[in-house]
């Protein structure tokens, strides 16, 4: 799995990151893992963290690493692509250093949409998946949980030379086509 190329997709909630995740899948060839849709299919799945997921996605907090990077190592090991694009991941530190010794994949770089949290949370309060986190109350928690646990992440990645800005706050096309070019690398499809 060491073989693995891997590109962590992030930005606050409603920021983008799966609608431009579907994109860059049709074009180039990536296999999409989000790490929220992970989780929200274990708790569907009747796991026995079920229960404990389902109430930490409703308060806006992060799950135990341990668990969200086995289900990512899980989804990894059982696809035949090499390039994966995670999305929603790494959310803390804990969950960056937990995947880093478990894997011991380092990723190629950071897609990060950077988006005023006024035009997220029209985003998400239009999104209509029923998504039991997607109400205000729960989405003023993962703005606080986005600033205080995920700005140490890009920074981390920053000083590694790694993170790459895109401004999320125009429409998808437009966004598209600054991300584009960030991938024109592995345009060739296996
Ligand atoms: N550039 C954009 N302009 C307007 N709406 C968008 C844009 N990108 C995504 N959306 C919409 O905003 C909502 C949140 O987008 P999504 O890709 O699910 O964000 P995230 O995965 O970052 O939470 C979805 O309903 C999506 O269709
Ligand atoms: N690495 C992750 C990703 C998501 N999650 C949980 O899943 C929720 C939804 O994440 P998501 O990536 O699907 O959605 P957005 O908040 O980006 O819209 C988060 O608020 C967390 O509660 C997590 O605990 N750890």
């Amino acid at each position: 799995m060491k073989a693995a190329k891997v590109v962590f997709v992030l930005g606050g909630p409603g920021s983008g990151k799966g609608t431009q995740c579907a994109l860059i899948v049709e074009h180039f060839g990536f296999t999409h893992l989000s790490a929220g849709d992970l989780l929200r299919a274990e708790i569907k799945s009747g796991s026995q963290n079920g229960a404990m997921i389902q109430s930490m996605i409703k308060e806006g907090k992060i799950v135990p690493s341990e668990v969200t990077v086995k289900l990512l190592q899980k989804a990894m090991l059982s696809s035949d692509n090499d390039k994966f694009l995670i999305d929603g991941f790494p959310r803390n530190e804990e969950n960056r250093s937990a995947f880093e010794l478990i894997t011991g994949i380092r990723p190629e770089f950071i897609l990060f949409f950077e988006c005023s949290e006024k035009e997220m949370e029209k985003r998400v309060l239009g999104r209509n998946e029923g998504r039991i986190d997607d109400n205000i109350e729960t989405i003023k928690k993962r703005f606080k949980v986005f600033i205080d646990s995920g700005l140490p992440v890009l920074k981390h990645y920053d000083s590694l030379g790694k993170l790459r800005k895109i401004n999320g706050d125009r429409m998808k096309e437009e966004v598209f086509e600054s991300v584009r070019p960030l991938f024109t690398a592995f345009a060739k499809k296996d």
